[in-house]
């Protein structure tokens, strides 16, 4: 087909011309560069680099993956101390994402084809330390997108609920419509999501992002996000029986249960690429207020009592994110379906706290 018609049907920059014709890398690296071009086709099982990882998501993806494509084949990386049963649980590197130069050496040493990319200064720090946000998540992001661009990779990011504001639709919010976030953490997110489909439509970037809920864990401490008292009442609950919310009782927020997340995030590396019609979902399970949230433990801990002592920046974040994702897209495009709803969670994070208690009791 000629180049010009092609072009007037909608094909991409890189369905038209090869990647290398095009002078593809974003870094000037010279035309005539041999690029790596390790794909996923070239072996078995994807050769996996997660970055950020021990933050509060890293670690239970690097369980899952390893447990798919083996232990060897997916390295953690942050740039803090991991602790001994994380480093003995599989290949730890240093890697910090604002040193490109560390990061190319990365992949290109270990071969990696797919990369995750979770390290990020979540809402409530990030509006703490607004300069060191913009550093880690946009030059960051930068630097991710960069070397995934030039060595093939297939690049997962996350998005979240915080990547819309008070002026998008809040109940549902729909995949597309206005997002205009007022955190420096939305605006970053906003920010990966229009860079990482541009890389694909310019460069062909394999880039796939989901846009999650608040993600609740019982494994790992909460980074510093307004969704954390969803994580942080089930510690209280087991071993205080009460606790204090900083949040106001009835402030609705998507959430999700860390094994949806982490399956979500699978499932949409593997999908076909035909099968994606956008670059960007989001994915939902449910929707609850802390009182609800209360009322649902209190089922089970019959003593239990919450109090309030709201934030105000934390509130006014809340205020500004949707109280339900309409997560249709994803369903019908790659399959998606939650497995947790409201009492199979809290059901769930009491039984694994619980445990804890009684270990920590027991020794
Ligand atoms: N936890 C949640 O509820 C949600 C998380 N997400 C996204 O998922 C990803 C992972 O989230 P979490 O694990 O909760 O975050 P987290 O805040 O717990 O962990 C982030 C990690 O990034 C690392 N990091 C910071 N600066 C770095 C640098 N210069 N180089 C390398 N690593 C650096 C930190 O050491 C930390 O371990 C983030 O991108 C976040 O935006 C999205 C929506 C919800
Ligand atoms: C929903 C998120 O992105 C995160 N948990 C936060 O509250 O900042």
């Amino acid at each position: 087909m000629p180049f010009m018609r092609m072009l007037r049907r909608g094909c991409c920059w890189t369905s038209v011309l090869p990647v290398r014709f095009l002078g593809i890398s974003p870094r000037q690296i010279p035309a005539d560069a041999n690029f790596h071009s390790a794909s996923f086709s070239d072996t078995d099982h994807p050769r996996v680099l997660i970055t950020g990882g021990l933050g509060q998501l890293g670690v239970g993806l690097a369980n899952l993956l390893r447990k798919r494509f083996g232990k060897d084949s997916v390295i953690l990386s942050d740039i803090k101390k991991p602790p001994d049963h994380v480093f003995h649980s599989g290949p730890f590197i240093y890697s910090d994402i604002l040193d490109y130069k560390s990061l190319r050496e990365i992949v290109v040493n270990k071969r990696i084809t797919w990369l995750f990319h979770y390290s990020a200064l979540l809402s409530a720090v990030g509006e703490a330390n607004v300069s060191l946000a913009r550093a880690v998540n946009i030059t960051g992001l930068h630097n991710i997108l960069d070397v995934a661009a030039e060595h093939s990779l297939r690049l997962f990011v996350p998005s979240t609920i915080g990547a819309f504001g008070p002026t998008s639709p809040r109940n549902p919010a729909p995949d597309l419509c206005i997002q205009r976030p007022r955190t420096i953490y939305g605006v970053s997110k906003v920010h990966a999501e229009l860079m990482g489909e541009y890389y694909h439509y310019r460069y062909g970037l394999d880039f796939r992002c989901l846009r999650y809920p608040g993600i609740i864990s019982a494994d790992s401490q909460p980074g510093g996000g307004t969704t954390d008292y969803a994580v942080q009442i089930f510690h209280d609950a087991t071993k205080h029986g009460k606790f204090e919310c900083n949040l106001e009782a009835h402030t609705r927020l998507p959430m999700m249960y860390i094994d949806d997340c982490l399956r979500a995030t699978l499932e949409v590396m593997e999908a076909p690429a035909e099968s994606l019609s956008m670059r960007t979902y989001n994915v939902g399970a449910m929707s609850f207020t802390p009182e609800e949230l209360a009322q649902e433990v209190l089922k089970h801990v019959p003593e239990f009592q919450i109090t309030y002592n709201v934030d105000a920046i934390r509130q006014a974040i809340a205020d500004s994110w949707p109280m339900n994702f309409d997560d249709s897209n994803a369903r019908k495009d790659w399959g998606w379906k939650h497995d947790f709803d409201l009492p199979e969670l809290v059901t769930t994070m009491l039984n694994l706290h619980g445990s804890e208690a009684r270990v920590a009791q027991a020794s």
